[in-house]
């Protein structure tokens, strides 16, 4: 998008930073204008740095050094209050935060205590005082302008996701694009939010204004770090609400681009905080008395803790949580679609994808065929270094987690699954990823329906196939399970796909394709899955109360 004058000075060294940035970031020979090095990149970087560095240190101080993969390091602090970056006043146990993609330390998160949380709760409402009474329209140009600004800034956001999440650079680049989006979907609607004018006898009325919750705390996961925060901070400050946020303690970096963004956009200091932090954190964000609603996502024993805490203070909550959902490949789709439908629900993010389709129930008399084709391009998925252009599967989110994945599989075998392709470790040969947290995805087969393997969420790259006969039994099966967040069907009869799909028992159906994300669209669980839906005009719903505004033209006619 075209810069206002007004911006050129700031905007055209943000780009040479960002030039250098992604050049650095995939370890390629190209100069500051982005066009290949004629002098040789190593020699001519470091003139670029020197130019860059001073300012850099000013513009972009979460950055350090450098960002090519076992390279970056994360400066404090890592909280944001009233529009600026703090350390937080009390807390202080820390957690090492990693690099994925090679096992490194980046930096320690220290975790905010009971009177950071405090102060981060007033500071939201205090900027929720101006904020709450500003018009749609004003709302909307400041979320347009974030919009632009994460836009403007896709490469450098996209990088730091990679490096503290491990999935690949091209994944982490669709994911920033799905968050600015979501910001310019609810900046359209702010303009538009309404109540209802309505015509009562004797010519009085009644009408209702959709009105703001106050402060609302979003607690996020590690999968999407950035998108969870904007999936949850468009369509609340849309609303008119503050937000205090809490990402995982496993991925806290990205989110500061976002509360800096916000900032720079035009919203009120401390209209969107950041505490960070991991259970009792939590915790002390969902007990305050000052907090109007929490949004959380991340797993279903943690989402009935949070439901616990929220009654307590009778907070509505929006819980988005796990899932084990059912792919159904009939005989008569396009083969070549449901393959590839099937990679997309099993393999985005390394698999930790909490809508995965994950049961990948096959028609038999397609069964050999499909299962030979998905276990082909299965192998071909080239896994590693998730900073390089052409890696399609980077790294496991930590060490536990990667061996939480492979007891799984171990699991499986025992229990008769047969491991097609795929589900070891994977050590790189680049010395410098030795310790990063890899694995081969895998494609089992010989499955049933009552294997952990099929019952239980893996949040990995695994992915079960199982075979079926008809159309009602794979329904009854599809539905057999405690989650309901997603489900897909592959088939070219349309009578059929909308006969499924309306059977299934699940928030997010796709027909013919799975795992995009319209951000139109409203998503959110049924059953252990959880309530509440994001993105599309429902979400304002989980953001916004209506009061009723009862107007008498006439005179009290009293019973007394
Ligand atoms: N439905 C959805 O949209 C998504 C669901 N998930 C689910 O999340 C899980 C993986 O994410 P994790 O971060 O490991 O989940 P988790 O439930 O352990 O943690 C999620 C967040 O809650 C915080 N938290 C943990 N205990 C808390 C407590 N008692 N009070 C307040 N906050 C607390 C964590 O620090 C983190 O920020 C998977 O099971 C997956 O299915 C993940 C992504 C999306
Ligand atoms: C973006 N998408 C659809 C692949 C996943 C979104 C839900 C999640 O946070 O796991």
């Amino acid at each position: 998008p075209p810069a206002s004058p007004a911006r050129q000075g700031s905007r055209s060294l943000r780009e040479a930073w960002r030039e250098e940035f992604s050049a650095q970031a995939r370890g390629g020979a190209t100069c500051r204008r982005g066009a290949p090095c004629r002098r040789g990149g190593a020699r001519c970087r470091p003139m670029v740095l020197a130019f860059l560095l001073p300012r850099l240190c000013r513009l972009q101080p979460c950055l350090a050094m450098s960002t090519a993969t076992g390279t970056f390091s994360m400066q404090q602090p890592l909280n944001y209050r009233a529009g600026g970056r703090v350390e937080p006043v009390d807390g202080g146990q820390t957690e090492d935060v990693y690099e994925p993609a090679t096992g490194r330390v980046i930096t320690k998160l220290l975790c905010s205590g009971e009177k950071e949380v405090d102060l981060a709760v007033q500071s939201a409402k205090a900027a929720f005082q101006t904020w709450s009474r500003t018009s749609g329209m004003e709302r909307c140009r400041v979320l347009l302008e974030a919009a632009r600004l994460i836009r403007e800034r896709r490469d450098e956001i996209a990088t730091l996701e990679t490096i503290n999440n491990g999935k690949s650079i091209l994944e982490a680049r669709v994911d920033i694009d799905i968050s600015w989006q979501c910001l310019e979907y609810y900046a359209g609607l702010a303009g538009s939010l309404a109540g209802e004018h309505i015509q009562l006898p004797g010519g009085s009325f009644g009408y209702t204004r959709r009105e703001p919750l106050g402060v609302c705390v979003g607690i996020g996961a590690w999968n999407y770090p950035f998108q969870i925060a904007c999936w949850k901070s468009a369509p609340a400050l849309a609303c008119g609400n503050a937000m205090v946020f809490k990402p995982s303690p496993f991925t806290p970096i990205s989110v500061l681009k976002l509360a800096e963004i916000f900032t720079e956009a035009g919203a009120p200091k401390g209209l969107f905080n950041v505490v960070q932090g991991g259970v009792a954190t939590g915790q002390f964000l969902c007990h305050h008395p000052d907090v109007a609603k929490i949004s959380f996502t991340g797993s279903v024993p943690t989402g009935v803790k949070i439901m616990e805490m929220a009654a307590k203070g009778i907070k509505p909550v929006t819980l988005e949580l796990g899932g084990k959902s059912p792919l159904i490949i009939f005989s008569d789709c396009s083969l070549e679609n449901a393959v590839n439908g099937a990679l997309m629900a099993n393999f985005l993010t390394q698999g930790e994808v909490c809508c995965n389709g994950t049961r990948v129930f096959v028609e038999r008399k397609i069964l050999d065929t499909f299962t030979k084709e998905v276990v082909k391009r299965t192998q071909k998925i080239k896994v590693g270094d998730p900073l390089q252009e052409d890696t399609r599967m980077g790294a496991l989110i930590n060490r536990p987690h990667l061996e939480r994945v492979q007891r799984f599989i171990k699991q499986a075998k025992e229990q008769g699954a047969q491991v097609l392709c795929g589900g070891d470790l994977y050590v790189p040969d680049d010395p410098k990823l030795k310790n990063g947290f890899y694995m081969q995805p895998c494609v089992l087969g010989n499955c049933r329906d009552d294997m952990t393997c099929v019952q239980e969420e893996i949040f990995g790259p695994v992915m079960s196939i199982l075979p079926f006969d008809t159309e009602e039994e794979v329904v009854e099966r599809a539905n057999n399970t405690k989650f309901g967040l997603a489900g897909g069907v592959f088939t070219r009869d349309i009578q059929k796909a909308h006969r499924v799909v309306a059977a299934l028992k699940a928030g997010m159906c796709f027909i013919n394709n799975y795992n995009i994300s319209p951000v139109e669209l409203p998503f959110g669980g049924y059953k252990s899955s959880g309530f509440g839906r994001e993105n599309g005009r429902a979400a304002i719903e989980y953001y916004s109360q209506l009061k009723t505004v009862c107007v008498e033209m006439g005179d009290v006619e009293s019973v007394f």
